[in-house]
């Protein structure tokens, strides 16, 4: 992939905080001094200094002597450094190892550092030994640092220049650096582009000096068209996520090169629409409406995570026709809801939520009035879908009989029975719980009637979704004694963020119990979304698959072999894959494998071609008049 013109480049890449995350001396100091009192101190005095060496404040010469002078390390500090900086190499470096293997030839590592801890990361890297140049220490007997080697013009100042002047490389030099010291190779005219790698660290001197900023190594072999691990840089795309999800997604997302940016609220839509512009890949949870106005000011969206179960805070539809896929954690927290709302029904039956806000007033009301066990009762379940049907065989498992009222025929698991219509569930069952989804036809499901069709001194739940349920029926219900106790995790209006005042009817009512939407809150359900989300947006950005989407074309996708993948996302009128393949059959491109999967709004259809193809093809697929989106993969 290297075009002519780079042919006779040569690549300078800077070590310390850029081949890898971390100052190689800096940990040193740190680790020779583990367990010491003034480690904190004087590893702050090393890092100082190295910082003003670096962003040319202080002479390289001096900043180089200062730090040794409080360095009191040995061989053996080294060998624990070098073991350490293994699991520090840069994310983007590590992707990019073929690329460094294929132009060993072409790159030098040239650095102030030491060779010592050097050599052994980048060699094993797939650079040539022989192109590492790097000062060295000097050890006395017992194997302690006593010094440098200071006739290495590496221990200069101006030393880099100096060494690349006796290098003399036969062809264009490009440098890779976070450093002034990088940038002087540029200013002494010895390099012909300097490239400020903030990867690890910006330094606004060095940044305002480059001839490009490059946020990753794939970002530098992207503008300079070097073969590399990612067709596009990833550290250009841009990862929203909101609503405090879950710390291993941020890791998952960063991991992979994202620019990845969190916030703990959810975001009104005027703010949403400030700040999706950019963003390619949206993470949110059930508050964030995702809304027609916010999808036609997301021009660069690719596809959108739930990281919950429900997915009707967004507009699926407009988010299909514009070629967003959606994908959410259908099962990752059902057995959190399941377990809270067994635990709220046995609650609510004896009373127990109720005495214990008297007693806590200093009221002590023993009694058995009103207290029953769950046992031998009825628990009707409205929608029996996921959750639904986890609770059935909780609920049987406490001896409770299970009558569930669902749109659809469902096979009834165990000794579950289903009702035909929701009034005969009403009608018999003790403790009435919804589990439907949030589709808009859902709203105000149970209300005035639906209330006075269930037996006097029923349990209610709702731990579905806020609209459901009209608040002003269940709250007269409640203050009627139709219903004995309720427990309501979910609110038309919830606040936004922790900060926000919660208002409802609901505040204040006996025996009722309300959570701050927390049924699948807890942190193993967390956890595992905080996981399976990432997969699910990765697989996509990463293969084109789309297996378990919401809203989009299903295909699950073989792994890419030695081809390119064409990923193109069209309006479903008839023509479009004939003018697809016309293209293809123009420009004589090899077709290594095809895949299309339509829905009534658009078709989806990958092809990886064999990599020889003529370039011209993808403007071409891109300006198909019913092109909704187009990318390549390889
Ligand atoms: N409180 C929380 O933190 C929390 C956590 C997870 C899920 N949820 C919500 O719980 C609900 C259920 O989740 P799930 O995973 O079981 O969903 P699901 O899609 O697996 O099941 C929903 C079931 O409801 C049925 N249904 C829909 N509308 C109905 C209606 N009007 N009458 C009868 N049945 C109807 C569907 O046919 C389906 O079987 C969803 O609204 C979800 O958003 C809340
Ligand atoms: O749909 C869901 O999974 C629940 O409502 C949980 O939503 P949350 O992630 O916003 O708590």
């Amino acid at each position: 992939m290297l075009t002519k013109t780079l042919e006779q480049t040569y690549f300078v890449i800077d070590f310390d905080s850029t081949f890898t995350k971390v100052e190689g001396l800096d940990e040193l100091a740190a680790i020779s001094l583990a367990g010491q009192k003034n480690r904190d101190e004087v590893v702050g005095k090393i890092k100082e200094l190295t910082d003003r060496g670096m962003a040319g404040e202080l002479s390289f010469e001096q900043a180089l002597q200062m730090r040794i002078e409080l360095l009191s390390a040995n061989r053996e500090h080294v060998e624990l450094l070098v073991d350490f900086l293994r699991g520090k190499v840069s994310d983007s470096f590590t992707r990019n190892k073929e690329f460094i293997s294929e132009y060993r030839d072409q790159i030098y590592i040239v650095s102030s550092g030491f060779r010592e801890f050097i050599e052994p990361i980048v060699t094993e890297m797939g650079v040539r030994e022989d192109h590492v140049f790097a000062n060295t220490f000097r050890f006395d007997e017992a194997g302690t640092i006593i010094g440098y080697d200071d006739t290495n013009v590496l221990s200069k100042n101006g030393g880099k220049v100096r060494l690349l002047q006796q290098l003399s490389l036969p062809g264009d030099v490009y440098v890779i650096g976070d450093g002034y010291t990088d940038y002087e190779l540029r200013e002494s005219g010895l390099a012909n582009k300097f490239f400020a790698f903030t990867e690890n660290i910006e330094r606004q001197k060095v940044i305002e000096k480059a001839d490009h900023i490059v946020t990753s190594l794939d970002e530098f072999l992207y503008l300079n068209n070097l073969s590399r691990s990612q067709s596009y840089p990833k550290s250009k795309l841009k990862v929203l996520l909101l609503e405090n999800v879950h710390a291993r997604a941020v890791e998952m997302f960063s991991r992979e090169g994202f620019q990845v940016e969190l916030l703990k609220g959810a975001l009104d839509e005027d703010e949403l629409i400030e700040k999706i512009k950019d963003v390619s890949i949206l993470g949110i949870r059930s508050k964030t409406m995702v809304t027609k106005r916010v999808l036609e000011n997301a021009p660069r969206l690719m596809v959108i995570g739930a990281f919950c179960i429900g997915t009707n805070q967004i507009d699926l539809a407009t988010a299909e026709e514009r070629g967003v896929a959606v994908f959410n954690a259908p099962y990752s927290n059902t057995r959190s809801v399941v377990e809270m709302a067994v635990g709220e029904m046995i609650l609510l039956m004896r009373g127990i939520y109720e005495k214990s806000v008297k007693l806590h007033n200093g009221v002590w009301d023993k009694s058995a009035n009103n207290s029953n066990e769950v046992r031998g009762k009825k628990i009707g379940m409205i929608g029996y879908g996921n959750i639904g049907i986890q609770l059935s065989v909780v609920a049987e498992a406490l001896g409770m009989e299970v009558l569930f009222y669902d749109l659809v025929e469902k096979l009834p698991l165990s000794n579950a029975r289903q009702c035909h219509t929701l009034e005969e569930l009403l009608s018999q069952s003790d403790v009435v719980t919804l589990h439907v989804d949030g589709r808009k036809s859902n709203a105000m499901l149970i209300g005035e009637k639906e209330f006075s069709q269930m037996k006097d001194g029923v349990v209610f739940l709702n731990l579905s979704r806020g609209h459901v349920v009209d608040v002003k029926a269940l709250a007269n219900a409640i203050k009627s004694g139709k219903i004995r106790g309720a427990a309501v995790d979910v609110f038309p209006q919830e606040p936004k963020t922790n900060d926000e005042v919660f208002e409802s009817e609901l505040r204040g009512l006996p025996n009722v119990i309300l959570t701050p939407h927390i049924g699948g809150s807890t942190e193993e359900a967390q956890a595992s979304i905080g996981e399976f989300v990432p997969n699910k947006l990765l697989s996509y950005v990463n293969t084109g698959s789309t297996y378990g989407v919401v809203n989009f074309p299903e295909v699950t996708l073989p792994p890419l072999h030695d081809a390119h993948r064409l990923l193109h996302i069209h309006q479903n009128v008839p023509g479009v894959l004939s003018k697809v393949n016309g293209i293809f059959a123009k420009y004589g491109v090899n077709i290594v494998g095809q895949y299309l999967k339509t829905s009534e709004k658009i078709g989806y259809v990958i092809t990886d071609v064999a990599k020889n193809y003529s370039k011209e093809i993808v403007q071409e697929l891109k300006e198909i008049e019913e092109t909704i989106k187009f990318r390549m993969l390889y």
